[in-house]
């Protein structure tokens, strides 16, 4: 990611002095700027081992970007700058930070007058030469001194406008881009659950998934959405060296959250369960993906139950595996059906993910923007859907001049609608693939999300007697509900009087 941010600031005529434990990485930087830029930049890059020369050689007001795993390391990184760095240097973590790390270094920069800015970025390594979606945050102050560079390499809407501006203060803009991983995790999910389904449930090839994918992306509530796009290129592309479809090769495990490599499903999952969000479409492809990612640990539970060997990568089978769908005489129904169903799900991680930042923002004093955040989402990110942020989310936020006490995009009709006029779709989906035993996590919590979100007669009830039973924790009685935030019951019943 720094390198590639590195070729796109050379090509708009910045100077990069580059510093990286590897020297090999840095000539590979410069090698590939040679193979890729539209013009020299070979004399634009210097490379340094030595942080304190790199700082007395930096022209001022200095500014350091860097791209680098979470935690330590940027700490670290941060430490061996500090004894040299001075007032007025600006410092832009363009990692996936998790954002209080982001809020204790701004903490630490600002008494020596140093501004860190934290901002996520978007859309991968190949947007990260060509053009990401960046979402910075910071004081005003330092926004404004950053965002004339920061402008020039983000990706562009079709407008034109650049996918950059400022999101708010503090780690705002690292959490922004944290929750927008989280919501990243939920569509990946759905679109994934819905690829299996076509191809066992449907038995359809993968050209003909391909095509489908392709034709979700070209019109209708799922036009111009990213990850649906990079899905028809996935189904269709062929290793020339094999002629094998590479997706057959790919095993089927999501490991990133075992190696420590980024963190953002773990924090913003964490963040929605703190706040009291219930986020169940991007916490049920989180739990799928944290299950996927011990292979070892699946084998040896299905051997248990009577199937397979119990060695990971003796068998691809399952102990109950998904079959072909039953009765479904129009395929073209049925692809609608699961067009709106993964829409449904996408547009459901979506508010979801809004409704965790409207607390956080609230909570942190973050004074987030919203429509430079949908701005930022509108191209080069991997959250891309052009009809949810356009044609929904915008129109909502820009319409809320005044912050309101709460931004819930639930309570928006045009938002109501489509999830109501999206719910007989997943359910038929979830119906089938319940029949079917497909694995369907984020699809079928979606539709749960969508039955009490919207339901004032829950089982709950049931809950909460049990919780009063045992633990004397008091309930509400029917009728008593107050207006306002969630307060203790007042009632407590003896169930078993001693
Ligand atoms: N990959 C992606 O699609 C995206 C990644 N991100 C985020 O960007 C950041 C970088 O990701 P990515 O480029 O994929 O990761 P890489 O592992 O490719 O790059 C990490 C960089 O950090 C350097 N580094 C590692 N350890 C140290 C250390 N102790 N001291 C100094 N430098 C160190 C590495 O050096 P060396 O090259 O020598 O190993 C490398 O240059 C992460 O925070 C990631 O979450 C954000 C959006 C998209
Ligand atoms: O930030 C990203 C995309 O937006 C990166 O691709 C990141 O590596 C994805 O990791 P994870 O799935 O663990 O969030």
């Amino acid at each position: 990611m720094g390198g590639g941010l590195a070729q796109l600031l050379a090509e708009n005529d910045y100077e990069l002095l580059l510093e990286d434990p590897s020297e090999e990485q840095m000539d590979a930087v410069i090698q590939s700027a040679k193979k890729t830029s539209s013009k020299d930049t070979s004399k634009q890059f210097s490379k340094y081992s030595d942080m304190q020369k790199l700082c007395d050689d930096l022209d001022r007001p200095r500014v350091f970007l860097w791209s680098l795993p979470h935690g330590g390391v940027g700490d670290g990184v941060l430490g061996s700058m500090l004894p040299y760095l001075e007032k007025g240097d600006i410092i832009i973590d363009c990692g996936n930070e998790h954002w209080e790390n982001t809020e204790r270094r701004q903490g630490k920069c600002v008494t020596k007058g140093i501004r860190y800015v934290g901002c996520g970025v978007s859309g991968g390594y190949q947007a990260a030469r060509r053009g990401p979606s960046m979402c910075p945050g910071a004081d005003d102050e330092t926004l404004e001194l950053v965002l004339p560079m920061l402008k020039k390499i983000a990706a562009k809407a079709p407008d034109g406008t650049p996918c950059v501006a400022p999101v708010g203060t503090g780690g705002a803009g690292h959490y922004c881009k944290m929750i927008h991983n989280g919501i990243e995790h939920g569509m990946m999910s759905a679109i994934a659950e819905a690829y299996a389904i076509m191809r066992v449930g449907l038995s359809m090839s993968l050209d003909e998934i391909s095509n489908v994918f392709d034709e979700w992306n070209s019109k209708g509530e799922l036009q111009q959405t990213f990850l649906i796009w990079i899905s028809r290129d996935i189904c269709r592309t062929k290793d020339p060296k094999t002629g094998e479809y590479v997706l057959d090769t790919v095993e089927d495990k999501v490991v990133q959250d075992y190696t420590g490599e980024e963190g953002t499903g773990i924090w913003s999952n964490t963040e929605a369960v703190e706040r009291h969000v219930p986020a169940p479409t991007l916490t049920m492809a989180h739990y799928f993906r944290i299950a996927s990612g011990d292979r070892h640990q699946r084998a040896t539970i299905q051997k248990i139950f009577g199937v397979g060997s119990g060695k990971p990568n003796d068998d691809h089978t399952a102990v109950f595996p998904p079959q072909k769908l039953e009765g479904v005489s129009d395929r073209k129904a049925f692809l609608e059906d699961l067009r709106m169903a993964v829409y449904t799900a996408c547009l459901a991680a979506y508010c979801q993910g809004m409704i965790i930042i409207d607390k956080a923002d609230r909570a942190n004093h973050f004074n987030v923007n919203y429509t430079s955040l949908l701005q930022i989402w509108r191209a080069g990110c991997i959250i891309q859907a052009d009809y949810i942020n356009e044609k929904l989310l915008q129109p909502i936020y820009t319409s809320k001049k005044e912050k309101p006490d709460e931004i819930n995009p639930l309570y928006e009709s045009d938002v109501a609608n489509d999830l109501k006029r999206g719910f007989p779709h997943l359910k038929k989906v979830v119906a089938k693939g319940v029949e079917g035993d497909h694995v369907i996590p984020a699809l079928s919590a979606t539709l749960e999300y969508i039955k009490y979100q919207t339901s004032t007669d829950l089982p709950t009830s049931f809950y909460e007697a049990q919780l009063d039973y045992f633990g004397n924790h008091m309930y509400d009685k029917k009728g008593d509900d107050e207006e306002g935030k969630p307060t203790e019951g007042k009632y407590h019943y003896e169930w078993k009087p001693v």
